[in-house]
Order: C-alpha cells, then sequence, then structure tokens
C-alpha cells in the first residue's frame, strides 16, 4: 500500500495501476507526473461557457454550496462553447503513474475503423500553412497553431476503457485522461461522450501560493535508433526556428502570470522533454501568488487566464485566433481547450487538451496542430501533425497516419 497525495484524501490506496484500472465510462480520470484523480458520480454541473466571465468565482461559489471536494472536468478551446465541468459525489486519489503496464490489457484492443476521413484534407492543410506564411511575412502574427483533424468512425461502438488502456500503454509519461463529457447520458438516455488522450503539456498547477507553468512548443517525431534519436533531440535543441516557436509561448505565459505572482521565475533557456513518439522544448515557469484566496487565482483562474496560449494559438493571441477562425475548417471542441481539477482551496491541475481524441457512440473526432512561424515549411508541418495524431490514432487501432 503506498500513500496517496491529494486533497481530500482519505486512507491509502492499493497503487495508481489500480486506480487507474478502475475507471470505466461515466466516471473521469486524470493520471499524472504528480498524482492520479479518479472522480465518480455527480453531485452538480457548471456548462456555461467560459467566456462570461467570472468562472472561477461561479466555479468557487459551487464548491462551496455544495460542500463539495473539487471541480473536475474539461473547457473547451472557444470560450463560447460550453464547459464540461462538475462536483463528483466520490473522490479517489492514488500517486503518479510512474510506468506503462505490462501484462493482459483491458480487453482486446480496438479493432480497425470501418472510415477515417481526414478534414481538411493533407493538401489542404499545406495550403493553410503557406497562407498562414504570408500572414506572418505580411507582419500581421508572429505565430499560428494550425490544426487537423480526424474523423474515425467504427461499426460498433467505442469502448472508452480500450482506448484509455492502449494510451496507458502506449506511453507511462505526462498526463492520461478521460474526461466524461455527458454526465446527463443515464438519466436523460443521451449517449456518453468522453474525451480521452495523453497530454504532454501542463497548463499550469497550484500548490498553496506555489504555481508551475509548463509550456512546450517546438518539435521533432522521436527515431527508433537511439544514437540518431538523441541528435534529433540536440537538433531540436539549437533550432532557431524552433526556439523561436518555443520563446513566444513562454513569454505569453510570463506575461500572464506576472499579476497573479509575487515572484515569478522564467529559466532564460528551454529544455528537452520526449513522449514515446516526440521531442519537445519544454520550459517549467514556476511562481509565488501575491493573493491566493483570490478565486481568479485559483488554478482554474490562472489556466483561464493562460489560456488559450501561443502553444495552442499563436502571437498576438487576437490576430491568430482570428486567422484559426477563418482557415481551420472543423470546430476544435474540447482540442486545445483545458482539462483537470481544482479543490475550494485553489488548488488545482489543469493540462491542455492534446493528443486526445472525442468519443461518442461509433465515431471519435481526432484533432492535432502545429505552431507556424516564418522558417516553417507546409510538408514539415503536416508531418509533425501525423506524428502527433499518432499518439492517439495508435489507442484507436488506426494503423499509420499517412493521412
Ligand atoms: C498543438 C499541439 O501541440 C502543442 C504542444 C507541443 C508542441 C507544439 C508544437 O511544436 O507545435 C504545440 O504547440 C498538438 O499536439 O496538437
Amino acid at each position: 500500500m503506498s500513500p496517496a497525495s491529494g486533497p481530500g484524501l482519505v486512507g491509502t490506496v492499493p497503487d495508481d495501476d489500480t486506480l487507474i484500472s478502475d475507471y470505466r465510462p461515466g466516471t473521469t480520470l486524470l493520471a499524472g507526473p504528480c498524482r492520479t484523480v479518479l472522480t465518480e458520480g455527480t453531485r452538480a454541473v457548471l456548462t456555461d461557457p467560459a467566456g462570461d466571465g467570472g468562472l472561477p468565482a461561479r466555479v468557487h461559489a459551487l464548491l462551496r454550496a455544495q460542500d463539495g471536494p473539487l471541480i473536475v472536468g474539461a473547457v473547451p478551446f472557444e470560450d463560447s462553447e460550453r464547459t464540461m465541468l462538475r462536483v463528483p459525489e466520490h473522490v479517489r486519489w492514488a500517486p503518479a503513474r510512474t510506468a506503462a503496464p505490462t501484462g493482459a490489457g483491458r480487453g482486446a484492443p480496438m479493432p480497425a475503423p470501418a472510415r477515417v476521413r481526414a478534414l481538411p484534407k493533407p493538401a489542404r492543410y499545406r495550403a493553410m500553412v503557406r497562407d498562414a506564411l504570408a500572414a506572418i511575412d505580411g507582419g500581421a502574427i508572429d505565430k499560428v497553431v494550425l490544426a487537423r483533424s480526424l474523423a474515425v468512425e467504427y461499426d460498433d461502438d467505442i469502448d472508452p476503457v480500450r482506448v484509455l488502456d492502449a494510451l496507458h500503454r502506449g506511453d507511462p509519461t505526462g498526463y492520461l485522461f478521460a474526461v466524461d463529457l455527458e454526465p446527463d447520458a443515464d438519466t436523460a438516455g443521451l449517449a456518453p461522450r468522453t474525451l480521452a488522450g495523453a497530454s504532454p503539456e501542463l497548463l499550469v498547477s497550484r500548490d498553496g501560493d506555489r504555481v508551475t507553468a509548463n509550456p512546450l512548443a517546438g518539435t521533432a517525431p522521436r527515431h527508433p535508433d537511439p544514437d540518431t534519436d538523441a541528435q534529433v533531440a540536440r537538433t531540436l535543441l539549437v533550432s532557431p526556428k524552433d526556439r523561436h516557436e518555443h520563446a513566444l509561448v513562454v513569454d505569453a505565459v510570463a506575461r500572464a502570470l506576472e499579476p497573479f505572482c509575487s515572484h515569478l521565475d522564467v529559466p532564460a533557456e528551454p529544455e528537452l522533454t520526449s513522449t514515446s513518439r516526440l521531442w519537445h522544448l519544454s520550459t517549467h515557469v514556476t511562481g509565488t501568488l501575491a493573493d491566493p484566496d483570490d478565486p481568479e487565482s485559483s488554478a482554474l483562474g490562472l489556466g483561464l487566464a493562460l489560456h488559450p496560449t501561443p502553444a495552442v494559438c499563436g502571437a498576438p493571441r487576437a490576430a491568430a485566433h482570428d486567422l484559426i477562425s477563418r482557415i481551420e475548417p472543423t470546430a476544435r471542441g474540447f482540442y486545445a481547450g483545458l482539462l483537470g481539477w481544482g479543490d475550494l482551496d485553489g488548488n488545482g491541475e489543469w493540462v491542455v487538451a492534446l493528443r486526445c481524441g472525442e468519443l461518442a457512440g461509433k465515431r471519435a473526432r481526432v484533432h492535432a496542430g502545429a505552431g507556424i512561424v516564418a522558417g516553417s515549411s507546409p510538408d514539415a508541418e503536416l508531418a509533425e501533425t501525423r506524428a502527433k495524431l499518432g499518439t492517439i490514432l495508435a489507442a484507436l487501432g488506426v494503423d499509420g497516419v499517412d493521412r
């Protein structure tokens, strides 16, 4: 038995793997490098768009009124769309997951889908990158993250347990998650909807007056040969284009957190981090909150102040967002939004919804994006989105992502 860390913790749990194995559709799981949380049931929901303003204060009031330990859920990319936040009935904590499981999985791997449709087609995505490069050349923007999506359809309903299990096996690092997006599925006879994925990016976490953000930007696909893989990583670390792409995110994160902090530490140099498929440039920004009692300084408040960072939108934010709305053919939904948990004391952990898919019935919708800056190449950015899509597509039983 190992002690578990987390607010609201009662007693001990057998181990983190047991908690991940307890995930079933309708529950919400977030298993990260610090802790695992699994919530069940719904005491109250908050589905107003985040853009109405005052969401952190509304969450604070709801937690107080419900005497609830936590809020959990997801906020979509667009602040005009409905959030899916809930106060759960039950909360269980476990330690961080440290390794991918071995042995038999929970059910067979996902079967190959009946249909996969790219939205837009690869050629159109390259054209979108060229349009973005023209806007960058013209001086309208410095960076924009352009996403594309795949619609995946099966003959039978998707089992989120199998998808989560495959994601868990695919990569022991980062934040494994499955968020229930339809709390009324049972009572209102609605189809269950789940946001499942494995994200490498912590938007923000808060523990007491300590705040941490871990922006990522700048990517290279991993190589199976260890020497070549190490060379790929070294090249990424010194790449002027990727460092510029990364610096724009770190600057925006620092500027967004500064008003909330009495002290902020922003390393001058990025470091490397990896998933099983990709290398990324990474920076850990840490700070001390000036007024931890203010709901706007809660983990969710800070997450909403940061969102959308240039890791998923661009710089300047408004111009990049405008370009995304004009040229991306499909709505992002919860992709590139935030998901996580927060408590009444303002502590919490919010992750950027990346490397994920929305699963509903026989259908899954997955997205991935790439940051476009001066010097980006349409072919390389398309290849980067393919590599990023690989995480969730492998879990969905989609072979190769040559789409
Ligand atoms: C937008 C995505 O990744 C972000 C996170 C890490 C690196 C990124 C990049 O190098 O473009 C992206 O900013 C995605 O996975 O869809």
